[in-house]
């Protein structure tokens, strides 16, 4: 048990007023406390020139919604209120609120984040920042271009009892290699019987197999009755990175247990930000409310992923087929594995910088490619390039 003991934050009276004033229903409410701008009718003021979008409703249950995606709109969790969600700045602030909350108002946690490299580049800093300390264990093997399942395991079961895990619940980034689902069943269980925290971070569900699918790890833990914090973006499967919308959810064992928790995560978000920004979480409801705009997410959803797939193969066949790298160093046949946004190239440094000098072409210095950024017109540029360039240096 990890959030059973964790007590009330301090009262806020700017809070607690707006909440006070909020649910006053009597017809001569005057509401002169939190500093926020209000029109004759006493409404928040939308500018005109937002009009246009017609976002002109709240967003009073953006947080419920955005739990549905992660949990289903059947979990047990959800009906049981066991769960503490909290809107935060986009995935990262989710990350950051939740390692902030760990650090802070959990007491028997211990404080070794376990995290499997490579990984993405923030979560070593961003957890350094709060005084965490970062275990690393290997989670890619480059040879096969699959997840290094024993590491992991074995970082598991040497870990102090109550460690944290962070995992990523699909589209690995950068490796792009995921979990089985037989290998999250069985991480489950070893995590649950030693008694670890998952730490999900879940930044691309949708691009990878599917909304349900790609959360396959997230709902199975749930279903064992596991404790979790699961960091949520709308960035990438809404196409809203600029409006910085994400949920921190925090799953307690009981209902109670849930109440303190989002207690602590209100005086954080307080603390931090004051609150998090309203439009992107309204259009995220929007959305998530009419049953038309959710076909039509999944619909195109599933575009996204059938072109990710179709260009991740091309580059593949250009290398392996036409440009003969299969049986170069380098186990080329990796890239035809990959899952989602990212492919993990056997390029050094060096090879990237020269792509970057001499073509113009941009991955990261690690190898990993953003391949939505491949297109019909350049995915045999590309090819070519990277031939040439892995050639030239072998
Ligand atoms: C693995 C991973 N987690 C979390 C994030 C955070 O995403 P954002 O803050 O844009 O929602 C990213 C974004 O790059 C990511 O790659």
């Amino acid at each position: 048990m990890f959030f059973q003991d964790v007590k009330q934050g301090p009262p806020d009276p700017m809070y607690h007023l707006k909440v006070a004033a909020d649910q006053d229903t009597n017809i001569n409410k005057v509401d002169l406390g939190v500093g926020v701008y209000r029109n004759e009718k006493g409404q928040y003021h939308e500018l005109g020139v937002l009009k246009a979008y017609e976002i002109t409703t709240g967003s009073p249950e953006f947080l419920q919604k955005a739990s549905q995606v992660i949990f289903g709109k059947d979990s047990e969790f959800l009906n049981n209120g066991q769960i503490a969600s909290v809107q935060t700045i986009s995935g990262t602030g989710a990350i950051h609120i939740g390692a902030l909350f760990l650090r802070n108002s959990v007491p028997n946690l211990n404080k070794s984040i376990y995290v499997g490299t490579p990984t993405w580049g923030n979560y070593v800093p961003m957890f350094n920042l709060l005084g965490l300390e970062v275990q690393t264990y290997n989670y890619y093997d480059k040879e096969t271009g699959e997840v290094e399942f024993a590491s992991l395991l074995a970082a598991v079961r040497t870990a102090p009892k109550g460690s944290t895990f962070v995992l990523q619940a699909c589209c690995n980034n950068p490796t792009a290699s995921e979990l089985t689902e037989q290998q999250w069943r069985t991480l489950a269980e070893e995590m649950t019987s030693r008694g670890h925290l998952p730490f999900f971070d879940i930044a691309y569900q949708g691009l990878g197999r599917g909304l349900d699918e790609d959360a396959y790890g997230v709902r199975h833990f749930a279903s064992l009755g596991s404790e979790m914090i699961v960091a949520q973006s709308f960035a990438k499967n809404l196409g809203l990175y600029g409006e910085r919308v994400g949920a921190l959810h925090v799953v307690a064992s009981t209902k109670e247990a849930a109440a303190a928790v989002k207690d602590q995560l209100r005086c954080m978000i307080r603390w931090e930000f004051s609150s998090s920004p309203a439009y992107g979480s309204r259009l995220v409801d929007l959305i998530l409310s009419d049953p038309e705009s959710q076909a039509k997410w999944h619909v195109e959803l599933r575009e996204i992923r059938e072109r990710l797939e179709r260009n991740r193969q091309k580059l593949f066949h250009q290398l392996a087929n036409v440009h003969k790298h299969e049986q170069t160093p380098g186990n080329w046949h990796i890239i035809k594995r990959g899952q989602g946004l990212f492919s993990l190239l056997p390029l050094t440094p060096t090879q990237c910088e020269a792509l970057k000098r001499d073509y113009h072409i941009y991955v990261a210095p690690n190898g990993r490619m953003n391949i939505s950024g491949l297109r019909e017109s350049n995915i045999n540029y590309v090819a070519q390039s990277i031939d040439t360039v892995v050639r030239s240096s072998s």
